[in-house]
């Protein structure tokens, strides 16, 4: 929210406050002060106009107008309150659960949303007045339902922001159910916006249900709001205009100050700039491998609609990996190395479709569970880390938050326990305890690709996924996560699969390196290999246009002509054939297989490199 010393440098702050002030001392006072006069009957006073004794004038029953006015500001107010209230309270519900609900309940909700804001707010108000029957606690329902839709739209179109960030995803794979995922992770990050328009919807409201009352709808006697009084003062407004006009400016004056205030916290919140998106990292478990693999997958290909059509940018990857082992998926922009991650992790896109012969983690063929167990198998035994380790924390909760959060839920351990915990695990990614007070814009690029990284330790995975965690960090940082990591492998025997698409740092920092074209591996072999023994031309045209510090500055950098295939028109053939040197006829008809070579070498190629030693040496770039 708004920071109140930035509030009170604003002139409009200080009317905004003085006015919201002097409503609500009249609120609270004016009942007190003048309800004794706003009620009595006099006889001997009746209709008069304004006059010393009587500043506003005095209705039919001789009661003194602007005493009623005055007295008239509590319910007036309270009543346009409780239906913003309502109203909001529904709508931001029914909006914003359109962000944790499955595909079809979505798609239901947001039907119901679009049908509603069909009928126009005040005339739907006026009828559900009607039907609730005329009186007060009609004409408030009223309200708070016809604000319903407008509320449910807005808070729909902010979660929609929140439901693609990497911190709901963190928060998906920790396991978190949906109301959890509601109140933790969706409304938090969307509250600014949506007070903002309370307040302004606070004024109109104060309008629409004066209206009411105006009806005859709202508020009815022997009790008044400023509506009726206004109503009542227009029947004389040509012979005595200020009985109409004292309500008809209190109302102003109450709406304008709702809307100032909306108008100081917009203001206030935008020149704090953008918040710092998020997210964190994501979980993980550990758990006992099987067989001696903490993952195995074989055939994963995965389906994704597209405005062109279905698209198939995962096709039939195969992997594995050891306790304690780091593997590197390398591959340019597009070649499927965050999908194959996500598909292991449960965490594609709406829409997508997923198929594989085997996917197994830490022993459990995740196929096999239900999807219960299968979010609390991926909560507890795997942890992934997110490129951009400034989204993928949630900005409004602290980072001690977000690291006991997983802890607290499966495991049921008590907050001094999870706390504990945390610290342990920032003191291992090299973090003071202190930071647990910190929330994630108070902390810089390196820091918090620390944070997820402990936030990931927390559930002790066995297998962490780290997805390009160091292309947002600058070179040194980089070493610094990359030597983390390392360390964490030493100690914990987690397998650690490193997803990027520099081949330099993947040769310097992983054991094998799985390399991706198109959708598929077209050659795996232990990193050793990549500086000499590389067999797939795409391989070999990557290690060589690895740039280094002794190359000539005058001659260009070698780069892998051409472009990746269309991958709405896939064809039959070797997906790298127009792009390979060494392509002939069979690269075009047929895709070659992923030959096992030996030594854990294997590549798809019909014609693969000869191996030489005349390949430069690969260098972290
Ligand atoms: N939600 C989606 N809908 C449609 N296409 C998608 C979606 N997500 C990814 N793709 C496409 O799938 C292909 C593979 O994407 P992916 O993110 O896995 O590539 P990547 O190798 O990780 O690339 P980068 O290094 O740029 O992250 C790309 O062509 C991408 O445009």
């Amino acid at each position: 929210m708004p920071r109140p010393s930035a509030l009170g440098r604003s002139p409009m702050a200080w009317v905004t406050g003085v006015m919201l002030a002097s409503l609500v001392v009249l609120a609270l006072a004016g009942p007190l002060l003048w309800g004794a006069a706003a009620d009595r009957p006099n006889p001997s006073a009746v209709l008069l106009g304004p006059s010393a004794a009587h500043p506003a004038g005095t209705d039919g029953l001789g009661r003194d107008l602007l005493a009623r006015v005055l007295t008239a500001t509590r319910p007036s107010l309270l009543l346009a309150l409780a239906s913003v209230v309502l109203g909001a309270t529904a709508g931001v519900l029914l909006g914003a659960c359109t962000a944790v609900l499955g595909r079809r309940a979505r798609r239901l909700t947001a039907g119901l949303i679009n049908l509603l804001l069909a009928f126009p707010a005040l005339l739907l108000a006026m009828f559900l007045a009607v039907v609730f029957g005329a009186g007060t606690t009609g004409a408030v329902l009223a309200l708070a339902a016809a604000a319903v839709p407008g509320f449910a739209r807005l808070a729909q179109t902010l979660a929609a922001g929140v439901a693609g960030t990497d911190h709901l995803a963190a928060a998906r794979v920790l396991g978190l159910r949906r109301h959890r995922l509601l109140w933790r992770h969706v409304l938090p990050n969307i509250a600014e916006p949506l007070l903002l328009s309370v307040t302004t919807a606070a004024g109109t409201a104060l309008v629409a249900l004066s209206g009411l009352s105006f009806l005859g709808l709202g508020v009815q006697p022997p009790g008044y709001d400023w509506g009726q009084l206004l109503s009542q003062g227009l029947d004389r407004i040509y012979a005595e205009p200020l009985p109409a006009l004292a309500p008809g400016l209190a109302l102003l004056y109450a709406a304008l100050a709702f809307q100032l205030l909306g108008e100081v916290l917009a203001g206030s919140a935008a020149g704090r700039g953008p918040v710092a998106r998020i997210p964190a990292q994501r979980p993980a478990p550990s758990g006992p491998a099987e067989g001696g693999t903490v993952l195995q997958v074989d055939d994963l290909t995965v389906e994704l609609p597209t405005p062109g059509g279905t698209i198939r940018p995962v096709r039939g990857v195969s992997l594995s990996l050891r306790p304690g082992e780091i593997v590197g998926l390398v591959g340019e922009s597009g070649s499927g190395k965050s999908l194959t991650a996500l598909a292991i992790a449960d965490l594609l896109p709406y829409g997508a479709r997923v198929s594989r012969r085997t996917l197994r983690l830490l022993g459990a063929d995740l196929a096999a569970l239900t999807r219960k167990e299968r979010d609390r198998h991926l909560a507890t035994g795997l942890s992934v880390i997110f490129q951009n380790p400034a989204s993928a924390l949630n900005p409004s909760l602290r980072i001690g938050t977000q690291l006991t959060e997983a802890v607290r839920t499966h495991r049921g351990a008590s907050r001094a326990q999870a706390t504990a915990e945390a610290v342990d695990a920032l003191r291992r990614v090299g973090l003071p305890p202190a930071v647990l007070r910190s929330r994630p814009h108070q902390l810089s690029g390196g820091q918090r690709q620390r944070v997820m990284i402990a936030a990931g330790l927390m559930v002790r995975p066995g297998l962490i996924i780290a997805d390009e965690p160091t292309t947002a960090l600058d070179v040194t940082v980089q070493r610094q996560i990359t030597r983390l990591l390392t360390d964490i492998r030493r100690d914990t025997s987690a397998a650690i699969l490193f997803i990027s698409h520099d081949i330099a740092l993947v040769g310097e920092f992983c054991e094998r390196v799985l390399v991706m074209y198109a959708g598929t591996v077209v050659e795996a072999l232990p990193a050793a290999r990549l500086a000499d023994r590389t067999r797939h031309p795409y391989t070999r045209a990557l290690v060589t246009s690895v740039p280094d510090l002794t190359a000539g500055r005058d001659r260009p950098l070698p780069t892998v002509e051409g472009a990746p295939p269309d991958p709405l028109a896939p064809a039959p053939g070797c997906p790298f054939e127009p792009r390979c040197p060494r392509r002939q006829d069979l690269c075009a008809e047929q895709a070659p297989p992923l030959d096992d070579l030996g030594a854990g070498h294997r590549v798809a190629c019909w014609y693969p490199l000869p191996v030489t030693a005349d390949t430069k040496p690969v260098t972290a770039s």
